[in-house]
């Protein structure tokens, strides 16, 4: 796989979502080409996580569609896989690894040069700033370095879509403009990325297009 890669082509068509006669989302449409960052907003509970689940092909829609370069959304898909690093809750780590060993882990996942592979870890903590707790557990960080973490391994793997649920959440200011900086620049690589965003400061610095999720009836 070559990297960094040609972004994803997302489209969502009155895509909704019900769950046991619970309505998670209502019909919802949206469209990101690659190298474009859309922020979906909207009021708690309104459904913005349910869409970016079912663009990264975690659920499937009740009703309308959810299209990764024209194929149906689908984690079972290796195409979805393949296009998508996604950052929507805590991502599942191991207590008896460090940071530089979660991270080696993913290099040798995606079976890149072994020799080079110190090098870019180092340059993936340096990313989100976590590069001087390289050797912690993650365990021993506090919750706002853990998130940087978090947003270190996400950032590290080959990627054509980026999908984030509130990303900015537990960050200071100065990690919230760090945190714009790093999707712009992805974005410049080509990458796509739709995230979930309370923040006025890093959607202003981060959208190319902002889609409100009301949770309203249409
Ligand atoms: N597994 C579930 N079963 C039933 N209802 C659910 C489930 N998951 C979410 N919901 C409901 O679906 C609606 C949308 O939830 P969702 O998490 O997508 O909202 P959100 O816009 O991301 O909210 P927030 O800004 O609070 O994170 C909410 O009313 C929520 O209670």
């Amino acid at each position: 796989m070559v990297w960094p890669m040609t972004g994803t082509r997302v489209e969502v068509v009155d895509a909704a979502k019900e769950l046991d006669g619970a309505v998670l989302l209502r019909p919802t449409s949206m469209v990101a080409g690659p190298g474009t960052c859309v922020v979906l907003r909207g009021p708690n509970g309104a459904g913005k996580t349910t869409l970016l689940r079912l663009v990264g092909g975690l659920t499937t829609p009740s009703g309308g569609t959810v299209t990764l370069d024209g194929a149906r959304a689908d984690e079972r898909d290796p195409a979805t896989r393949d296009a998508v690093a996604a950052l929507l809750g805590a991502p599942a780590t191991y207590r008896d690894l460090t940071l530089v060993d979660h991270l080696t882990l993913v290099d040798a996942t995606w079976g890149r040069d072994p020799d080079t592979c110190a090098e870019r870890v180092a340059a993936g903590l340096a990313r989100f700033g976590v590069d001087d707790l390289a050797d912690r557990f993650t365990h021993e960080l506090s919750s706002g370095q853990r998130h940087l973490f978090h947003l270190a391994l996400t950032w590290f793997r080959p990627a054509r879509l980026l999908l984030l649920d509130e990303p900015e959440q537990r960050l200071d200011d100065d990690r919230r403009a760090l945190l714009a900086t790093r999707i712009r620049e992805r974005c410049a690589e080509g990458t796509t990325v739709v995230m979930a965003c309370h923040d006025p400061d890093v959607t202003a610095a981060a959208a190319d297009e902002v889609v409100e999720v009301s949770g309203e009836p249409g």
